[in-house]
């Protein structure tokens, strides 16, 4: 492509097919298997989705909460970027008075982080949802958590571009599927969690899919709740 910087395409590329679309199919790979594995947080997330209609899965994804809480979990145990690393330009000092030394690389560990017992408590290697769910009755968000505890999307100044469009793209996706069909595994036991640039699962998943038995769920009995 003659007059086009290449590097500049190199790099575009990169962001579409690494950033973009790998990271995404990692997380709802892994969620599809821990739906798989407890069908009770299976049955919560149906019954959550069946209150609002398809389109709702990309517009109104934050008020689907307890598919985004799933989303969170998942990515928790499971990042789909397991680490990345900075170099240092110059000498610096971090706010704890950790020397940083120019040419130093730094790296951030969200799936460390993600299981460690200090942040997340005693059931941090279990596949629960709920700890996102902020409960208290006049309030029906998510729990805050500060993302320099959950990097999973990294923080500050260089926080994912993509954040809300991968949100809003797993909403819809997941939202889709797991409200027509059922996702099982063919292989038992653990699946083995590969970290890479972005982590994938060893071997893929491989699964069988059946059609779900519909809930009359095209009512959208969330707007009927609503308006
Ligand atoms: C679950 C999905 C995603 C996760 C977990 C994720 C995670 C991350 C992380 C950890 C970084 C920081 C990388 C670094 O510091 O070097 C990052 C950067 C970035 N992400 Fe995402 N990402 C996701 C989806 C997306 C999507 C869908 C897009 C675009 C449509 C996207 C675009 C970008 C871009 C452009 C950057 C670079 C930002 C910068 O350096 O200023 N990401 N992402």
């Amino acid at each position: 492509m003659e007059g086009v910087n290449e590097e500049l395409i190199r790099d575009m590329m990169i962001s579409f097919i690494m950033a973009g679309r790998d990271t995404t199919s990692a997380a709802m790979t892994w969620l599809f298997y821990s739906l798989a594995k407890d069908i009770h947080v299976e049955e919560k997330l149906v019954n959550e989705i069946s209150l609002f209609d398809d389109y709702d899965y990309g517009c109104d994804y934050n008020k689907m909460k307890y598919l985004q809480a799933c989303l969170c979990e998942t990515m928790r145990l499971y990042p789909p970027v397991s680490w990345d690393s900075k170099h240092a330009l110059n000498d610096d000092l971090l706010p704890d008075g950790t020397p940083v030394n120019a040419g130093d690389r730094v790296t951030y560990f969200p799936y460390g982080m993600g299981r460690m017992e200090s942040i997340w408590g005693p059931d941090r290697l279990e596949f629960k949802p709920d700890r996102w769910l902020d409960n208290k009755p006049d309030e029906s968000g998510l729990k805050e958590v500060s993302v320099y505890k959950y990097p999973v999307f990294q923080a500050g100044p260089r926080v994912c571009l993509g954040k809300g469009m991968a949100n809003v793209q797993m909403s819809y996706v997941v939202g889709s599927i797991v409200k027509r069909f059922e996702i099982r595994p063919v292989r038992s036991g653990e699946a083995v969690y590969l970290p890479s640039l972005t982590a994938r699962m060893d071997g893929g998943f491989k699964v069988v899919v059946r059609k779900r038995p519909q809930r009359g769920c095209d009512t959208c009995l969330y707007k009927k709740i609503n308006n």
